[in-house]
């Protein structure tokens, strides 16, 4: 073998969707419904704090670099919050870490816990980068596919249920981790207390740790609530929780993240981060912690931006639902979070996008974005490569988007004939 060639840990990967998708969309330019970022500015609560730390009148320290795993005033912010949603008294310098978006507090996660050989159960579909994070880190993915259980008209992201027989079967000896991303992308479940239980009891028979990716904590609608596996009994000290500036405060640009929970477990992804990353962007840290101390004294009330966010995303995805079946597609209407995925086959029976490649929901995207200049993603992305067939119906909008761009996206799809 060449000693140019990748080297084992990378070797046999592929180029991510984002990758593809994100050089069509800078070709076509089409509206875009595809990656998860909202078309609007972040709140004044983050944003007037970051323009105030650079200003030249701004403290020129915050200019150079700060505390590797987490600039003081964020990790105290973020201590307050969650110890207060959690119950926990939670020690801001040894259970919480700053990381580069939550991606890499998943790259901390599997790289500082996983041994090669050890197995990380992902439930699919799943964010794209677990598996290849996972076998990066020598581990084994043990796959387990969320199953549609309805044959009512309307599906809602609830009626996607796992097994709790299948479940229990992924469990060994050998299982390290179980990856539960809540509020999910691209399903938009919110896994129910009693769902987390099921969960909880399984990690505690197996001494297995939980990873809960809550990114979209803050995104729940009709009055469902996000459920935090870390306060059920036993699970504090088994679960570590990943959140995301870039979805807490619609600045996925500023990609900044973080992980909390135990002590003893936290302290591997302080080793990964102290030896990679090291640390992260002071100004834009100082920004988050203000908006975190502001937002934090608002929860739940008029005036609090996380209570506006969902208020103002669930019109939005009430108002893609509709014009996505006025055209015989079905989504599956999301509890949280701001992705959906539908059923396009009923509408699109006849089209021919044989002149496209990948899977069948990659060429239905690619046709979408290239003949009618709306892209979504094909949710295959999100699946093992045994379990992609799952996905051959489905394709993956996000409404995160101005009024005037889901306008846009409603005028092309009913210019489509349904059930062409
Ligand atoms: C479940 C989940 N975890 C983690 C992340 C990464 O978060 P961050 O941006 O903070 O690294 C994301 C961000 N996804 O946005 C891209 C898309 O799905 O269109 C995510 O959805």
């Amino acid at each position: 073998m060449s000693k140019f060639s990748p080297a084992q840990r990378v070797s046999g990967m592929g180029e991510s969707v984002w990758v593809e998708f994100g050089q069509l969309a800078l070709e076509v330019k089409p509206v875009n419904l595809g990656q998860g970022f909202p078309d609007m500015p972040p709140p004044e609560s983050v944003a007037k704090p970051l323009r105030e730390a650079v200003s030249k009148d701004g403290n020129f320290l915050l200019h150079q670099y700060t505390r590797g795993f987490g600039h003081p005033r964020l990790v105290n912010a973020l201590a307050g919050l969650y110890g207060r949603l959690t119950g926990h008294k939670i020690n801001p310098n040894t259970e919480v870490l700053i990381t580069v978006g939550a991606y890499e507090a998943l790259f901390c996660v599997f790289m500082g816990l996983v041994n090669p050989g050890d197995e990380v159960i992902i439930i699919e579909p799943f964010y794209d980068c677990y598996e290849p994070m996972v076998r990066m880190a020598g581990g084994v993915p043990v796959f387990i596919p969320l199953k549609l259980k309805t044959q009512n008209e309307t599906i809602s992201s609830a009626d996607w249920v796992l097994d709790p027989k299948e479940l229990a079967s992924k469990f060994s000896s050998k299982t390290k981790l179980i990856v539960i991303n809540t509020p999910h992308n691209p399903l938009g479940k919110v896994f129910s207390k009693e769902e987390l239980t099921v969960i909880a009891d399984l990690c505690k028979k197996h001494d297995v740790v939980a990873v809960m990716d809550e990114v979209y904590e803050w995104i729940v609608y009709g009055g469902k609530t996000h459920f935090r596996m870390n306060t059920l009994p036993g699970m504090w000290e088994r679960s570590i929780t990943i959140g995301s500036a870039g979805k807490t405060f619609s600045v996925t640009g500023w990609k900044t993240g973080w992980a909390y929970g135990p002590a003893n477990l936290m302290r591997a992804l302080q080793l990964v981060h102290q030896n990679s990353v090291y640390t992260c962007a002071t100004p834009i840290q100082e920004a988050i912690a203000i908006g975190l101390e502001i937002e934090t004294e608002k929860i739940g009330q008029n005036g609090s931006y996380w209570k506006e966010l969902a208020e103002e995303l669930e019109p939005k995805r009430d108002r893609i639902c509709k014009f996505l079946q006025s055209v015989g597609m079905k989504p599956t209407v999301p509890e949280g979070g701001y992705f959906l995925i539908a059923d396009y086959t009923q509408f699109a029976k006849n089209i021919d996008v044989s002149g496209f490649t990948g899977t069948p929901d990659s060429q239905f995207a690619k046709w979408l974005s290239t003949t009618h200049k709306l892209q979504g993603i094909p949710p295959s992305a999100f699946y093992s490569e045994e379990h992609k067939s799952y996905a051959k119906d489905y394709i993956r909008f996000c409404f995160f988007k101005q009024d005037s761009t889901l306008a846009q996206a409603e005028a092309i799809i009913k210019t489509l004939p349904s059930k062409m």
